[in-house]
């Protein structure tokens, strides 16, 4: 068994990723943001304060005939943004591409933080990381992909993301047709709930890839690339207008430069991140200033591999093997 879910930009700085997901009989609709730097499928609901909730499509578990309450659990997450929910939980029928998984935890949100109150797009996340992540009390929940995993035709699933057009999130199996060059699979550390791994080496505009190891996460969840000072410093040092914006918190520059590319290596192939994709959008609407798509990890302690990267690359997210595939497109 496969699924096979479209996932869209949500807006013109590809900021998330929007993918459709069905809960619940008869199947209430939400569109969620899926994350593999999380482990929670939470979601806006009837018990989410109408305040908070206005403009969000939200989960009614009353009016599931599938839902059930999970008695005395409830959790509380927090983002690396800084972002935060917390609530209650159900279980219920939760389909994604077309794979039910019959029994899934869905975590309702009796509290959330500004930044989700005012993102409309989504009514909450699916988390793809590893379930050491989850943090329903008093016994964690598995994820959605976890739960399904045994039952798709391999356990493994696969994010092709895109700039400003649609992407997909498979289950199951691989679709190479997607992918421009060969994948290269390194290991995979899930101990921390998230997708860990090490680049090999890097280059900026095309040169030969040096030797010098990045290790971090593989996150749909985060934006931007963010990686050590070092790096970023090499990069936009050939970028002639490139300075620190204090009020933007990042690297900006003139929306006209020719950016260079960057690429890493990783399970011995080569990713490319073109240029055009690390110029990510202006500082605001009309300006003729740009926000860089690559930005310094220094203030988190881990790199980022966030969309930015991911959208050069179909990823093999393979739970089976504890590995990540990656493969130029
Ligand atoms: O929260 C994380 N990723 N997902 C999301 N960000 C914002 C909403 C969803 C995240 C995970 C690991 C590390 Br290290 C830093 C950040």
């Amino acid at each position: 068994q496969t699924g096979s879910a479209n996932t869209n930009p949500s807006d013109s700085a590809d900021d998330e990723y929007i993918t459709n997901v069905s809960i619940g009989t008869p199947a209430q609709v939400l569109p969620l943001d899926f994350d593999t730097g999380s482990s929670d499928l939470w979601v806006f609901s009837s018990e989410t304060p109408k305040s908070s909730a206005s403009g969000h499509v939200t989960y009614s578990p009353s009016k599931s005939s599938t839902a059930k309450k999970l008695s005395g659990a409830s959790w509380s997450i927090t983002y690396g943004d800084h972002s935060s929910s917390s609530g209650d939980v159900y279980t219920d029928k939760v389909t994604v591409g077309g794979f039910s998984v019959s029994s899934q935890a869905v975590e309702s949100a009796t509290k959330v933080s500004t930044q989700f109150v005012q993102d409309t797009v989504i009514s909450g996340l699916l988390g793809l990381g590893f379930d050491v992540g989850n943090t329903v009390k008093p016994r964690a929940q598995k994820t959605w992909f976890s739960n399904a995993a045994n039952s798709l035709a391999q356990p493994l699933f696969t994010a092709d993301l895109k700039h400003q057009q649609t992407g997909s999130y498979n289950f199951g199996f691989i679709d190479t047709t997607l992918a421009k060059g060969p994948i290269g699979y390194t290991p995979a550390d899930g101990s921390e709930g998230y997708w860990g791994f090490t680049a090999t080496g890097y280059s900026v505009g095309g040169a030969k890839l040096n030797r010098n190891s990045i290790t971090g996460i593989a996150d749909t969840g985060t934006t931007l690339l963010l990686l050590d000072d070092d790096v970023v410093n090499a990069y936009y040092n050939n970028v002639e207008s490139a300075q620190y914006d204090d009020s933007q918190q990042g690297v900006v520059f003139d929306c006209s430069e020719d950016l260079p590319s960057f690429s890493f290596g990783v399970g011995g192939t080569t990713i490319t991140i073109p240029g055009s994709l690390i110029n990510l959008t202006p500082v605001s609407d009309g300006s003729s200033t740009c926000f860089g798509g690559l930005q310094s990890s220094a203030d988190i302690g881990i790199n980022i591999f966030g969309d930015v990267a991911l959208k050069a690359a179909l990823v093999v997210f393979d739970l089976g093997n504890e590995r990540l595939g990656w493969a130029q497109k």
